[in-house]
């Protein structure tokens, strides 16, 4: 069919018609949205996904992209007509196996959401979603096509519903759009990626499309810890199904790397440098991913990583791109709209600030008694609550301080920054998260993403470089809105961030100590109030 040509709707088939095993090889029409290119411009686009829209809907006269997109069409009418749809049968297959792979519903089941729920849906839950023709969010998992073993998988993990921006990302990105995604931290982005992606290399791998190929999806983090933690958490959702992964970080054998890759992965996660080795220096074969994911992206399109992300972008034909954060700001949504047209700017809850479950406890500590006030912490029963990590601004200082506090606590503190082998890390991480261990002092290696799940204590000894970082950090001792608490030193030394600081307080409805809402670097815009007044009331005491 040429360019541009429309085919008549009769060809297509739709779920009422009598063939509910639709074979591959016998349709005419693109089955899936992902198999539909992007529109051009002046091209028409499809009314469900957004991406070309070849043909007409035989029922609507929308124009549609795929078979997929059509049913979604129907249901939706259906639903707001309340005319029931036939849905097909659904194929109940016994999990025993677990390399068995079950084939996942051609279709997705009847969305029973109408324009107006969705609305109220998306108020509700605190989803601004910005784009065109948006996709509907799921209410449940098992509503959206996804193959039943991952359905499976996702329950097994205690996942029993979506959070909100799982709600809203997942149908976005199963339509093959590119994303833009801020939401708070531990709020569940790193699912919200991860589904939509094993759904997609499970379906590719179920077609048998090709024998041999390449990777099919990407996703980029800043630390070698978080991917480590985005790969396992990979390795647990695609359980059973056609999904293998590769750990693509420095301080690993890279021949091992590029041995599992070549013997075919469908998901790579990695960090930037060592990608970029492989791509470089050892020509790994990347043109067939078709899903690139920058997680932590504010971080990743700064200076110091934004010519490496770029530079694996552009080794990749033209993707579907999602990247993730819980602070991003509008340089980078600038940014994301370089990598993509059409990108869909999801937004859930309250990103770019603390998540409100975390209590954030500021107290002013000059330098030299930090080190005493931390000891009188860890030593009092009501204030230490392990397990918690303790954030540095400096490799030394970590090393020093875990050796300082296990030395006037009795406790054994261990320490965790790049300077340490990958094997320390792992090592060490894994004695942190199995309780081995109660404390771990760290630089920002565990400041972002990290899911450490039993921890609702942190303590921030030192600040960050920005109040981005101190959100991300603070975010460690809340995940899913459990309550935590961040214990914050502060001192003149961190007079750049008070004016920040002091809003995030502000905002939180958190104590601000004296010496902050005071100090000639806390502006009165940021505490909100007009110092002039407050000035001259004391003049007069
Ligand atoms: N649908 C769900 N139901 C229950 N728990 C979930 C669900 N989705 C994620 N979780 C759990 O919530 C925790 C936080 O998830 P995750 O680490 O993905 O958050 P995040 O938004 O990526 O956080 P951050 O911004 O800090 O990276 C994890 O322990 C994860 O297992």
């Amino acid at each position: 069919m040429g360019q541009g040509e429309k085919d008549s709707a009769d060809n297509l088939v739709s779920p009422s018609d009598d063939r509910n095993e639709l074979q591959v090889e016998d349709l005419r029409v693109k089955e899936r949205c992902f198999e539909q290119r992007e529109a051009l411009p002046g091209e028409p686009r499809c009314v469900i996904c957004g991406r070309y829209g070849e043909y007409i809907c035989d029922q609507t006269d929308d124009d549609i992209c795929s078979v997929e997109c059509k049913t979604a069409l129907l249901a939706r009418i259906a639903a707001e007509t309340k005319i029931p749809v036939k849905a097909p049968a659904r194929i109940k297959v016994p999990f025993g196996d677990e390399s068995f792979c079950v084939r996942d519903n051609n279709f997705p089941d009847i969305p029973s959401l109408h324009a107006s729920q969705i609305v109220s849906l998306r108020n509700k839950l605190d989803i601004c979603v910005k784009g065109e023709a948006i996709p509907d969010p799921i209410m449940c998992f098992s509503s959206c096509g996804l193959p039943e073993k991952l359905v499976h998988n996702l329950d097994a993990a205690g996942y029993t519903m979506p959070t909100p921006v799982q709600m809203q990302v997942i149908p976005a990105s199963i339509s093959n759009r590119s994303l833009l995604v801020s939401a708070d931290t531990g709020s569940g982005k790193t699912a919200s990626f991860l589904v939509p992606i094993i759904a997609h290399c499970s379906r590719r791998e179920l077609q048998q499309c090709e024998s041999k190929r390449g990777p099919l999806a990407i996703v980029l983090a800043p630390t070698r810890e978080l991917c480590l933690q985005v790969e396992d958490q990979a390795k647990v959702l695609g359980k059973g199904l056609p999904f293998k992964t590769a750990l693509v970080v420095g301080g690993d054998p890279l021949a091992q790397q590029i041995y599992r890759i070549e013997n075919g992965v469908e998901l790579i996660v990695g960090t930037p440098g060592r990608l970029i080795d492989l791509l470089m220096k050892h020509n790994v074969d990347l043109t067939d991913v078709s899903v690139f994911v920058l997680d932590e992206v504010d971080c990743l399109l700064e200076r110091g990583f934004r010519d490496q992300a770029m530079q694996i972008f552009r080794a990749l034909s033209c993707p579907q791109v999602m990247m993730f954060s819980a602070t991003i700001h509008s340089e980078i949504e600038k940014l994301s709209n370089s990598l993509s047209n059409n990108m869909i700017h999801i937004s859930c809850g309250n990103p770019g600030k603390p998540n409100k479950s975390v209590r954030q406890v500021v107290i002013w500590v000059e330098s030299k008694q930090k080190k005493q006030k931390i000891f009188e912490i860890i030593k009092s029963k009501q204030h230490f609550k392990p397990p918690a990590v303790v954030f540095v601004s400096s490799r030394v200082g970590a090393d020093l301080l875990s050796e300082a506090i296990t030395a006037a606590t009795g406790l054994e503190v261990i320490s965790i920054h790049g300077e340490k082998t990958m094997e320390e890390r792992r090592e060490r991480l894994r004695r942190f998260l199995t309780g081995e261990v109660s404390v771990v002092v760290c630089t920002g290696v565990l400041g972002r993403g990290m899911d450490l799940l039993k921890v609702h204590q942190v303590i921030l000894f030192d600040m960050p470089n920005s109040i981005d970082e101190y959100i991300h950090q603070v975010g460690r001792a809340s995940r899913m809105g459990k309550e935590g608490v961040a214990i914050v030193f502060v001192n003149e030394e961190d007079r750049k961030l008070f004016g920040e600081l002091a809003q995030v307080l502000k905002t939180a409805g958190a104590p601000i100590p004296r010496e902050l809402s005071n100090s000639k670097f806390t502006s009165s815009i940021s505490l909100g109030t007009d110092r002039k007044r407050k000035l001259s009331s004391r003049a007069h005491s």
